[in-house]
């Protein structure tokens, strides 16, 4: 059997509640990045800035709770915003900190209607790890997506076994 850990950062709720609706199909472990409250403001322009700066600067937000151990799993569902068509820098920083041992890295994403570079970007941050065929919903329609997060899963869970 496959033991899964979900792991999401949302900075307005559409991932969370993604991330909620996955965590109720699959028996799994669920792990929320968390940031400073301060690292980012609540205005999305100046939250683009911010992230904009972390990546030109290579200071990718601190994790701020303790990280989980992720080689207990065979599966990690890593979920986050498309930000400027890229995984959220809090993603890239757990991508970038995290040892995820064997797991099979699983994208799953919520966007506003242009997911852009977010999967070829995770690959990126994700090295040589192996990294699945992602899910991106857009952030408003999550509530209507439930048979397209089930068949991905499906397949998902279908191939790793
Ligand atoms: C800084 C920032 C950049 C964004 N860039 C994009 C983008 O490039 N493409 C897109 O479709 N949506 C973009 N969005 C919208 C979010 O991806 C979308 O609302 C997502 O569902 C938010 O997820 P969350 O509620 O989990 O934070 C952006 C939002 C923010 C705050």
């Amino acid at each position: 059997m496959n033991k899964i850990l979900i792991v999401d950062y949302s900075w307005s709720g559409h991932t969370a509640t993604l991330a909620q609706t996955i965590s109720d199909m699959v028996a799994s472990d669920r792990y929320q990045i968390q940031v400073q409250p301060s690292t980012f403001a609540k205005d999305m322009y100046a939250t683009s800035d911010t992230a904009q700066q972390q990546l030109q600067s290579g200071n990718l937000p601190t994790l701020v709770q303790p990280l989980p151990d992720c080689n207990n799993y065979d599966v990690i569902l890593v979920g986050g915003p498309v930000w400027s068509g890229k995984p959220a820098t809090p993603i890239m920083s757990f991508l970038s900190t995290v040892d995820t041992g064997n797991a099979l890295l699983a994208p799953f994403y919520t966007h506003a209607g242009t997911a852009g570079e977010y999967e070829a970007t995770f690959k990126q941050f994700a090295g040589t790890r192996p990294v699945a065929t992602g899910l991106g919903i857009t952030g408003n329609a999550v509530d209507a997506a439930n048979p397209k997060i089930k068949s991905w899963l499906e397949q998902l869970l279908k191939e790793e076994k």
